[in-house]
């Protein structure tokens, strides 16, 4: 017995001793790693293998950045260059990081309208050339429009012009007939249109004085109508919309300068006082209150039909937003002059300059001090695009801060272009404001806009173009 717990005991102790050859007892993965560090290192030097894989990595993420760009280049843009936007701090980069999710596709706009065709497709890398935009610009052949237009179109997006020819002129866009990125529709804005876009500059309204007051309330149809029925396309199509709403929205200011803060003195019925409408936004939809609508509003006359337009296109666009989550952008427009502009446009740069090219006397309204901030149409476009492409709803002033007396402005016209141009006085229109002057720090902080054109630079660019024109005009009476 003793033997026999001997003889166990030492069978205990060899199996101990001597691993069993049948089951090797289980070993953790863990205790291999000090050894399999090294050996991982040493395997990827051998033979370079390391080198091969690198290799691997650049050719496949070559590869994967050229391919998404490479699949959009259709036969109509082959030949362009691929197209970039430029962000806020000028350096190149994916335009369309700096859109919403609800631009970002790169499907092609050849292969059909539908939406669902540009639907989100996931996000493209960075360094990616912008996709092409499909753009609609109401009042396109006016004269900012057109300017805005030449920019989209140079930076690759396809652009569809829809306007009525009430101030905006063909001349203005001949340029650009026949180039397969544009289109251009004859339409009153006053009148719904599908079209599937991916955003809409919303400019469509005469401007000028003398043209909006030609006819009140069409200019009140177009700002409220026109910018019901756009901002009802754009909440229809998923657009992004912006507003080109006017420094007017101040009136006769009585914050100087102005800031977007500032919330305006505007005289609501104009210098006719009989009046009092109560416009019910509601009853728009309904034919018969849209004609009440349009025989009160015969007797609001003078500004306030621009002014209150405008003021009420500020709201819809808003309302829109935060009711059915439109994107919409609002710039406040200030006085902006240069090439195109109608020459008849009524307003004072364009008067003192024609007037002084035709050797007539240049006409000052009133006492002459009233003071307004010129910007050059260029630094407007600039700023627009980057308002409709940025983050920021706004409203964002748009002008140029540098203030001058109308009388200031007759002789920096004098200087220019005749220095024996002389002026005459002539009374005052109805509401004037006395003066102008934009509060730019918000669009220099936030869409990082300034304008670079000071006057005494922007004048010279349009009068060339005045000549031309004046010349060609005079050519024409004398056949
Ligand atoms: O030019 C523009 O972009 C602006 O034009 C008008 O605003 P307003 O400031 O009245 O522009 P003008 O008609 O050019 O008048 C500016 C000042 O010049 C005066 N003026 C105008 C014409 C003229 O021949 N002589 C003259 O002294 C006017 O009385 C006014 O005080 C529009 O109402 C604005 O929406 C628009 O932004």
């Amino acid at each position: 017995m003793k033997q026999l717990h001997k003889q166990s005991s030492m069978n205990h102790r060899r199996d101990e001793e001597t691993p069993s050859t049948q089951t090797p007892p289980y070993s953790p993965k863990s205790l291999k790693h000090p050894k399999s560090i090294p050996r991982s290192i040493n395997y990827l030097f051998k033979e370079q293998r390391l080198l091969f894989i690198l290799i691997g990595i650049l050719i496949g993420s070559t590869f994967f950045i050229l391919q998404p760009s490479l699949s959009r280049l259709g036969p109509t843009d082959a030949h362009s260059p691929i197209r970039r936007s430029f962000s806020k701090d000028n350096t190149v980069s994916s335009g369309v990081s700096v859109f919403s999710d609800n631009h970002d596709s790169s499907a092609s706009f050849s292969s059909g309208t539908n939406r669902a065709v540009y639907g989100k497709v996931g996000r493209v890398p960075v360094g990616i050339g912008r996709r092409r935009m499909r753009v609609v610009v109401t009042g396109g052949a006016g004269f900012v429009g057109s300017h805005l237009v030449d920019k989209l179109i140079a930076r690759g997006d396809e652009v569809i012009v829809l306007d009525n020819f009430f101030t905006g002129r063909k001349d203005n866009l001949v340029h650009l007939f026949g180039n397969p990125m544009f289109e251009l529709i004859r339409h009153d804005v006053v009148e719904p249109i599908l079209l599937e876009v991916d955003q809409i500059y919303h400019l469509a309204c005469p401007a000028s004085p003398v043209h909006y007051k030609y006819n009140p309330v069409k200019t009140i149809k177009t700002n409220v109508m026109g910018t019901l029925n756009m901002l009802g396309l754009a909440k229809r199509v998923g657009a992004r919309f912006l507003l080109t709403s006017t420094s007017e929205v101040y009136g006769d200011p009585l914050q100087h300068p102005q800031k977007e803060t500032y919330w305006g003195n505007v005289n609501p019925i104009g210098k006719v006082a009989s009046a009092t409408t109560i416009i019910c936004f509601g009853c728009l939809f309904s034919y018969s209150c849209r004609l009440l609508l349009s025989f009160g509003l015969i007797w609001l006359g003078e500004r306030s039909c621009y002014d209150e337009g405008k003021r009420t296109a500020e709201t819809l666009a808003m309302d829109y937003h935060r009711g059915a989550g439109v994107e919409v952008r609002i710039a406040r427009i200030f006085n902006t002059y240069g090439p195109r502009m109608c020459l008849d446009d009524g307003r004072v740069v364009s008067n003192f300059v024609a007037q002084a090219i035709r050797k007539l006397p240049m006409t000052v309204y009133g006492d002459g001090k009233q003071t307004r901030s010129f910007q050059y149409v260029s630094d407007l476009v600039d700023g627009l695009v980057a308002l409709m492409d940025g983050e920021h709803i706004g409203p964002f002033n748009l002008g140029n801060p540098g203030e001058f007396t109308m009388l200031e402005l007759s002789e920096v016209v004098k200087e220019t272009i005749d220095p024996s141009a002389t002026v005459e006085f002539r009374p005052n229109t109805a509401d004037d404001p006395h003066m102008r002057k934009p509060d730019i720090s918000k669009a220099k902080e936030l869409l990082n806009w300034e304008p670079k054109i000071s006057l005494r630079e922007g004048l010279p660019l349009m009068v060339g173009d005045f000549r031309q024109r004046i010349l060609n005009e005079d050519e024409g009476k004398g056949a």
